[in-house]
């Protein structure tokens, strides 16, 4: 039997450069993400090498340097900046005489630590244990101390297949209440689409400064500050915007560079807001030398998760870290705002900020006059639901004439599920 040791908070991190260009990790992410894990960094041990090594994932001189460093230093725990696989982590484990984590554990220890709703923390514990699961092989359990003991063990079941039971058992009734929950803020945001107020969405790489410009905008006091994912589950804002009226402001948890598909997967519903935001605010740190791949980064996960078609405004923050940078909109050919320059944590650019989403929000308000003929009940009751109709009467056909109002989101939503061709229904005068 091999016991796990327990992990404290002096960390010897480990980054192992590659020649390949895709497993490069990014030393000074390691080390803000071990920041917000409240773990101290007390030595670093860098190399290269061609392939992960079977044994170690570093070649067996590299892992007897990493103990030694564990040893001088006396620290508790060693981070790598990669992925190990369970035995590479037991192997390291053994010869280095401390707690061993990769990434995703780092990653699922910081999402533990900030889950605060009921379903962040039941989204960070059904990822933790199918995280676990991959790592349950024999004579490595881990599950000891959860356990009863006696019991709970069914008849002819080693260690290890009671502890693989109680694993899936759990997995399953975590699943089961998170059905739930999200059944639940789905009906809230049916409730909210049918009060017609837009819904605007903070994106971003982790750290870019989304909670502060959230903070900036609702004036509110959410939990802004330096450390990566600081916000790990949606918060939700009312606000006012000129020409527009109220429209709903969702902060959400940063975008990291290879979140394993794992997570990405379990923390889809906190990125929920995303999916169904009419507009996306795409804040980036522009004083951050690697700003360009954090957008492409950012946006290649909004892909994933079919937010790419939504439109984007990008806020380029922290121009108070830039020289010459003033405050200012960026427009397209049509006049329409694309980027604002402004520093959320000074204040700087805000009334701007607020003239391009208003600008942007009734850009994205659709007005159509439809007609619709009697044999379109399915259309007419979608319409109903949206409660997007601001006039209607009736023709001499019979047919049903509408005026609606409602985010172009929602009407392209409309079109692609509805079986009515809806641009063929679209008149030019109500009256006609
Ligand atoms: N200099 C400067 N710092 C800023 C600005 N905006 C935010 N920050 C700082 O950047 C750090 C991260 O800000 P957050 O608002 O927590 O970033 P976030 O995008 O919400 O981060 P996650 O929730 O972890 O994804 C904090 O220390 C902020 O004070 C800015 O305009 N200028
Ligand atoms: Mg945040």
């Amino acid at each position: 039997m091999f016991d796990r040791y327990e992990a404290g908070e002096q960390a010897v991190l480990v980054h192992i450069d590659f020649s390949d260009d895709s497993s490069k990790e990014d030393l000074l992410e390691l080390q803000l993400l071990a920041t917000s894990a409240g773990v101290n960094a007390v030595d670093v041990v860098t190399g290269s090498r061609s392939a992960p090594h079977t044994r170690y994932f570093v070649g067996s001189g590299k892992a007897e340097e990493i103990a030694n460093t564990v040893r001088a230093s006396e620290a508790d725990v060693v981070i790598f900046n990669h992925s190990l696989s369970p035995s590479q982590e037991r192997n390291l484990e053994q010869l280095c005489k401390c707690r061993v984590l990769d990434r995703t554990g780092l990653i699922l220890d910081i999402f533990a630590q900030r889950a605060r709703t009921h379903e962040g923390k039941l989204q960070v514990e059904l990822a933790q244990l199918k995280h676990i699961s991959t790592r349950l092989i024999r004579g490595w359990t881990h599950l000891e101390r959860q356990k009863g003991g006696i019991g709970l063990r069914g008849p002819g079941e080693t260690q290890l297949e009671t502890d693989r039971r109680l694993l899936r058992a759990r997995i399953k009734s975590i699943q089961a209440r998170l059905r739930k929950v999200q059944k639940q803020r789905e009906q809230g945001r049916r409730a909210r689409i049918r009060a017609e107020i837009p819904t605007l969405a903070l994106v971003g790489y982790t750290n870019a400064g989304k909670s502060t410009l959230f903070n900036t905008i609702t004036q509110s006091d959410v939990y802004a500050a330096d450390q990566l994912f600081a916000t790990l589950d949606p918060t939700l804002r009312r606000i006012e915007l000129q020409d527009v009226g109220p429209a709903i402001l969702a902060d959400t948890v940063g975008f990291i560079r290879h979140l394993p598909h794992d997570l990405v997967a379990a923390f889809k519903a906190t990125l929920q807001e995303t999916q169904q935001a009419d507009l996306l605010l795409h804040v980036v740190d522009y004083s951050d030398e690697q700003f360009r791949e954090n957008i492409d980064q950012v946006n290649e996960v909004l892909d994933e998760i079919d937010s790419d078609e939504i439109p984007q405004l990008m806020i380029c923050n922290k121009i108070d870290r830039m020289d010459g940078v003033e405050p200012r909109i960026d427009r397209d050919e049509n006049g329409l705002p694309t980027r604002v320059w402004m520093s959320a944590q000074q204040g700087l650019g805000t009334e701007l900020l607020f003239e391009a989403l208003s600008e942007c929000l009734a850009q994205n308000m659709v007005r159509h006059q439809l007609r619709i003929p009697p044999q379109e009940g399915k259309l007419r009751g979608d319409l109903f639901n949206l409660n997007c109709i601001s006039e209607e009467s009736y023709a001499d056909n019979g047919d049903w004439l509408v005026e609606i109002h409602m985010p172009f989101a929602d009407w392209q939503r409309l079109a692609k599920h509805s079986e009515a061709d809806l641009d063929a229904l679209i008149i030019e005068n109500i009256e006609a």
